[in-house]
């Protein structure tokens, strides 16, 4: 696999603050990566750093094989679409689409009137009367039909409804299969995109924690629930990470699990459940426990 993206040893500081603590990753072309973590964890940060918007302190980035500081031929291949985006005073989403077509060479213009239409964006009224969701509706339509070969989201769908939220993913998934390209997604709505990712970084105080497959990710944790008994039976002395008691009844996340050893647990009559995505990182990137089960996890 090619990578799009490699970064190594990456670090960025804010005087005492470490946004970026000595990264190490790649991401490969044409797929589709979440960049997660939690308030201040420095996802936009690494997003910044990746488009070139931002200096390093120091290590190495590099984006299509190049630096992308000020660097054209790496930059009219990125769209990089963001949480804060501000838009010149008097522009309406008619000017922005106009000028997107001049930014992004691969710029789909009868996708974006779908999208357009799908978010029921009104073209010629001012951005600054529009709603916080139709604001996030421009970002995400210029997102998706700048057809960019490498795409940031950065926490895209502020103030979006859940249905502008569906169709999001569902253009997203659409439009990828027809024209697959590289998209890096930072959302703190994990669950919702789960289904969507295939890479998962997380990013917790400037660290890279976790650089798996999604689906490597999903199966490695799992939750045991059953009488208090059979459960504890089961668990034996493997290290827990995260225990419900209710009555007689327990449930409990162990790591991965052996198929004889989810067979014997269902043959002790225990229920096995998956972790989702957004459990396994709440626990990862929750302060006390976080160095133990990162290493459990891991
Ligand atoms: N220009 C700056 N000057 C000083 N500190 C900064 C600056 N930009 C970011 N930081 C700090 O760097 C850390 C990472 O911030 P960043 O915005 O990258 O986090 P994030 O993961 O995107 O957070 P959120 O999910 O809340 O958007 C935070 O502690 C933030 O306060």
């Amino acid at each position: 696999m090619n990578a799009v993206i490699e970064v190594s040893g990456l670090t960025k500081r804010f005087g005492d603050v470490v946004a970026v603590d000595d990264a190490t990753f790649r991401v490969e072309e044409n797929q589709i990566s979440g960049l997660l973590g939690r308030n201040g964890a420095g996802k936009t940060t690494m997003m910044q750093l990746l488009t070139g918007q931002d200096f390093r302190t120091s290590g190495e980035v590099r984006v299509f094989g190049e630096n992308p500081v000020e660097n054209s031929r790496v930059l009219s291949n990125v769209c990089f679409v963001k949480e804060s985006q501000r838009y010149p005073e008097d522009f309406r989403p008619t000017h922005v689409f106009r000028s997107a077509a001049w930014f992004f060479p691969h710029w789909d213009a009868a996708f974006a009137e779908r999208l357009i239409a799908d978010f029921r964006l009104p073209l010629n009224r001012r951005i600054k009367k529009l709603s916080r969701g139709q604001v996030s509706a421009i970002g995400v339509i210029v997102g998706l039909a700048s057809h960019a070969p490498l795409t940031f989201f950065d926490e895209p769908y502020l103030g979006l409804d859940a249905v502008a939220r569906q169709t999001f993913y569902d253009r997203l998934l659409e439009d990828y299969a027809e024209n697959p390209r590289t998209v890096v997604l930072s959302t703190h709505l994990i669950d919702e995109v789960s289904n969507l990712l295939e890479h998962v970084l997380v990013i917790d105080e400037g660290k890279i924690i976790v650089d798996s497959s999604a689906e490597e990710l999903r199966g490695s944790a799992t939750t045991v629930a059953g009488s208090r008994s059979a459960v504890d039976a089961f668990i034996g002395a493997r290290e827990v990470l995260h225990r419900d008691d209710l009555g007689g009844l327990a449930s409990v996340t162990v790591g991965r699990l052996s198929p004889a050893e989810r067979l014997a647990a269902g043959q002790a009559g225990l229920e096995l459940a998956p972790v989702s995505l957004q459990q396994l990182i709440v626990r990862m990137t929750t302060s006390d426990e976080t160095q133990s089960e990162r290493r459990r996890i891991a």
